[in-house]
C-alpha cells in the first residue's frame, strides 16, 4: 500500500535535464501538486514518517517547498508550522545563517522566538542535493537552542551525498542516483 503510494509519487516527480544551470538534472516536485489523489499519498507518506519519530512538537518548513508540505503535517500532528525563510522576508529579530546549494548560495532567517529552546522540530523539505539547505535549517536550530529530532525529504539525490553533511537524523522518502 506505502508502496504503491510512493510509485505513484515517483512516477509524478518530473526531471529536466539542464535546469536552471547546465549539468543539473532538476527533479520537479510540482506536477505531484497537480494530481490530488497523488498529492494526498504523498501527504499520506509524510504523515507516517513523520509518526515513526515520537514526541515531534514542531515543524519547520524551508523556503519555499518546505512550505508546500510543512503545514499541511503540521495541521495533521496538530503542533505549530514555522517558516525557514530567505534573507530578509521575516520580521522581527531573526538567527541568519549562510549556505550553499547545487547551483547557488544564499542565507537563510528564523525568527528567533519561533521556536522554543529545547523543542523537539522535524524539518521537513522537498529535496536533498548537497545538503547545504538542510544544513543551514539545522545550525539556525542549533542557534536557537532546538532539538531536530528528524530531517525529512521528499527526494535524495543520493550522488551528491548531502546526508553526509548533517548530523541530526535523516529520512528520505525517494532516492535517485546517476546525476
Ligand atoms: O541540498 P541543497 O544542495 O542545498 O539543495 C536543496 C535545496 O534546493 C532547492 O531549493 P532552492 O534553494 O532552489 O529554492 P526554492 O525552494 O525556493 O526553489 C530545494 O527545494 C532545496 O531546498
Ligand atoms: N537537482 C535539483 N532539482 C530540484 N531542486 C534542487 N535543489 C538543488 N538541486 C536540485
Amino acid at each position: 500500500m506505502a508502496d504503491d503510494k510512493l510509485s505513484r509519487v515517483r512516477d509524478a516527480v518530473g526531471a529536466h535535464e539542464g535546469f536552471p544551470k547546465p549539468g543539473i538534472v532538476f527533479r520537479d516536485i510540482f506536477p505531484v501538486l497537480r494530481n490530488p489523489s497523488v498529492f494526498n499519498d504523498l501527504n499520506d507518506l509524510i504523515y507516517e514518517a513523520a509518526k515513526a519519530v515520537p514526541g515531534v512538537e514542531c515543524i519547520v518548513g524551508l523556503d519555499s517547498r518546505g512550505f508546500l508540505f510543512g503545514p499541511i503535517l503540521a495541521l495533521k500532528l496538530n503542533v505549530p508550522f514555522v517558516p525557514v525563510r530567505k534573507k530578509g522576508k521575516l520580521p522581527g529579530a531573526v538567527e541568519r545563517v549562510s549556505y550553499t546549494l547545487e547551483y547557488g548560495s544564499d542565507e537563510f532567517e528564523v525568527q528567533k522566538d519561533s521556536v522554543s529552546k529545547g523543542q523537539k522540530v522535524l524539518i521537513i523539505d522537498d529535496l536533498l542535493a548537497t545538503g547545504g539547505t538542510m544544513k543551514a535549517a539545522c545550525q539556525l536550530m542549533e542557534k536557537l537552542e532546538a532539538d531536530v529530532v528528524l530531517c525529512l525529504v521528499i527526494i535524495e539525490l543520493t550522488d551528491l551525498g548531502g546526508r553526509k553533511k548533517l548530523t541530526a537524523p535523516f529520512k528520505t522518502l525517494l532516492e535517485y542516483e546517476g546525476e
